[in-house]
């Protein structure tokens, strides 16, 4: 091990230098210092605990030894000079990942799995290092989702597939195999299925024949528990929206064969995870958890690439071996804000298939659908309950090819897409900020004609609300989405921007903090206003209280409100992170890119940001380059869930 101790001091040194220079938060020098704390505490362990921390804030769950080894500059998002000059300070560190293993096991701090554990602070799980919390998190979800998997029920095959003919009967499949046919099939028989699949693709659709195929062979049918839950209030109403129209669509077609408007009935409203769980102020822990399960016999979570790591190992931890688990969402996608890719990582195998020569028979007898043989293969578990939906009915024309070419990671293609300005695509190239603010006017009009237009004269609190409906509807047509949070570019600064050129048009009067027409977020949970953080409104005049103003969300149809100055905390919204949109469509999307590229600006942050735009996207960009180079970076989550669920797979 050297001599470590010489160099301790000089490694302190340059980690407050680095936070003080703004390069690590405060927080991974503070952790560091609290495990040094705790025992002897070689240079090797306060820099893996720096960063280890510094890349928990940038979404990982652990730390990969080998990269601590190789030096983790582009992970920290620094430069080669920068990770040396620490390194340096350290002193000599080990060159492997299993001499890394060899002196953290040896640190009193760290639990090495399968050894006595003291409860420490980092565990060291093969050459992964974790923070207690998510080893903890991310095991919890690897072991529930494997059991889950390897739970396959006996289905009768036979009345599957006449059912599945039954409901997709009239159909002709825009592909073969039928993918939409074949996931039903699939998610019957097990206790946890996946369907993942981009925009338009067809999950809801898929879904809502799923629940009928459950409600249609089920046992005891008729006392099912069905619970649809997403990570926002906005996408769980969607999610209900969607599957209602789905079912009703249906229940015309099979007719009495299968009481389906019943079904719709006693679905009840889909609610944010959060709520399902049962969040208590002020506590990260849940009313339900395996001591208090939740009580349904279905689960079915929506835009799953938004659910994080802590909530996802909340929700397998509070649901009942028994229920069935169908995870909906677009693994493309941007990870979730915090630590975790999720959906993701337990997508490994959905491209490929990988499906067992058992997977195929039963497939083949129970939907009818044969499995070519380039998705046949040796799958784990999951891999056998996962089923990609391949083909987009939404998106079939210019905004497709383009999110397309992004997602295949190819900036040639995509960029001609935006250059031949076919259908609805457009691409201002060089742009100033006065582009946006242009389109900003005309987007923002719709909404701002309505609202001036007030709600019909003399009419009582029904017409309020319809008017009030309208608004917010318009509203949620056009949207300015950012890459990023600082500067011309950014969120704040467009924000500022467009209110501004707003005002000077006349379409609103900006009068201090609260002012009609300000479209607001909220940034933070807040469980005495009943409104959670990403909820999006907008501020009108409050009927009954002359001169006061109320903020009005939208949750499908129904419109709530809150009196605006009980909202704390909340920012303007006609520009949001495209982070902030997901699982929102609006009909004009445009994507405002940085003059400059960074670790944020992705592949999945644009295809992202196209996939919110159901009829128009503009890209709006002031420098050439940052397009093509934000294609060609993937994002990269470190985490240990792949291989937690499915060891072979390495
Ligand atoms: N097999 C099909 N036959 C006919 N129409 C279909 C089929 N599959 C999907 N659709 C239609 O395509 C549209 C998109 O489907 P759906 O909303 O289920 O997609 P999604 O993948 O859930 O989309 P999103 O990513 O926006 O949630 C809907 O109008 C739906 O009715």
């Amino acid at each position: 091990m050297g001599k470590p101790e010489a160099n301790i001091e000089t490694l302190w040194g340059e980690l407050a230098r680095l936070s003080e220079a703004g390069e690590l938060r405060r927080l991974s020098c503070a952790f560091a210092r609290f495990v040094a704390s705790l025992g002897a505490a070689p240079p090797a362990l306060v820099l893996a605990c720096a960063v280890l921390s510094e890349l928990e804030g940038h979404g990982h769950s652990c730390v990969q030894l080998s990269d601590l080894g190789a030096g983790p500059a582009e992970l920290l998002g620094w430069s080669d000079e920068q990770w040396k000059d620490l390194a340096r300070a350290a002193g000599p560190l080990p060159k492997t990942a299993r001499a890394w293993a060899a002196q953290l096991a040896a640190c009193a701090q760290v639990w090495e799995t399968g050894s006595f554990d003291y409860d420490q602070p980092l565990v060291l799980d093969g050459e992964r290092l974790y923070l207690r919390r998510y080893w903890r998190d991310e095991t919890l979800v690897a072991q529930a989702v494997r059991e889950r998997a390897a739970q396959v029920r006996e289905v009768d095959a036979g009345s599957v597939r006449a059912w599945l003919d039954v409901l997709f009967a009239s159909q002709r499949a825009a592909e073969k195999p039928d993918w939409q046919k074949l996931a039903c099939a699939i998610a019957l028989r097990g206790s946890v299925a996946i369907i993942t699949g981009g925009p338009g693709t067809g999950k809801t659709y898929t879904v809502a024949r799923l629940l009928a195929l459950l409600f249609a062979t089920a046992p005891e049918a008729a006392n099912q528990r069905i619970a649809l839950a997403a990570p926002t209030g906005k996408a769980a109403a969607r999610l209900k929206q969607s599957i209602d129209r789905a079912l009703n669509e249906l229940a015309d077609k099979v007719g009495s064969r299968l009481p389906l408007r019943e079904l719709t009935l006693r679905m009840g409203a889909a609610r944010t995870l959060h709520s399902l769980l049962g969040a208590r102020p002020d506590s990260r822990a849940f009313a339900h958890h395996r001591g208090n399960p939740l009580d349904v016999d279905v689960l079915i979570v929506d835009e799953a690439s938004m659910v994080h790591l802590e909530m996802m190992a909340s929700l397998l931890d509070a649901l009942p071996p028994s229920a069935t688990l169908v995870l909906l969402g677009d693994k493309d996608q941007l990870a979730s804000v915090e630590a975790g890719a999720v959906l993701g990582d337990l997508c490994h195998d959905a491209q490929a298939g990988a499906y067992d020569a058992s997977t195929c028979d039963y497939v083949r007898a129970a939907s009818g659908e044969a499995l070519p043989g380039e998705f046949r293969g040796n799958g784990g578990p999951l891999a056998q309950q996962t089923v990609m939906l391949r083909h987009s009915r939404r998106f079939g024309g210019p905004i497709g090819q383009l999110a397309l070419a992004v997602n295949e990671g190819d900036a040639v293609r995509a960029e001609a897409v935006l250059r031949a300005g076919e259908a609805g695509v457009r691409w201002i190239e060089n742009a100033q900020q006065q582009h946006v603010l242009q389109l900003a006017q005309s987007g923002y009009g719709a909404y701002l004609e309505v609202l001036k237009a007030g709600p019909a004269a003399g009419a009582g609190p029904a017409a309020h609300e319809d008017w009030v409906r309208r608004v917010l509807q318009r509203f949620e047509s056009f949207r300015i989405l950012c890459a990023v949070r600082d500067g011309e570019w950014g969120v704040a600064g467009l924000n500022d921007a467009v209110a501004g050129r707003l005002a000077q048009a006349g379409l609103l009067r900006p009068a201090g903090e609260w002012y009609v027409g300000r479209p607001v977020m909220v940034t933070r949970n807040d469980y005495g206003t009943g409104v959670y953080n990403g909820d999006i409104g907008l501020t009108l005049p409050d009927p009954g209280r002359p001169g006061a103003l109320r903020v009005y969300f939208l949750e499908g149809e129904t419109v709530r409100s809150v009196l605006a100055t009980r909202l704390r905390n909340v920012e303007t919204a006609y520009a949001m992170t495209v982070h902030k949109s997901q699982g929102s469509e609006f009909r004009h999307t445009v994507l405002a890119l940085p003059r400059e590229r960074g670790a944020i600006l992705t592949r999945e942050l644009v295809y992202t940001g196209i996939t919110r735009a159901s009829e128009q996207f503009t890209l709006v960009s002031p420098a050439g380059a940052v397009l093509a180079e934000a294609i060609a970076l993937r994002t990269h989550r470190t985490s240990g869930l792949r291989e937690m669920v499915a060891p072979a797979a390495r």
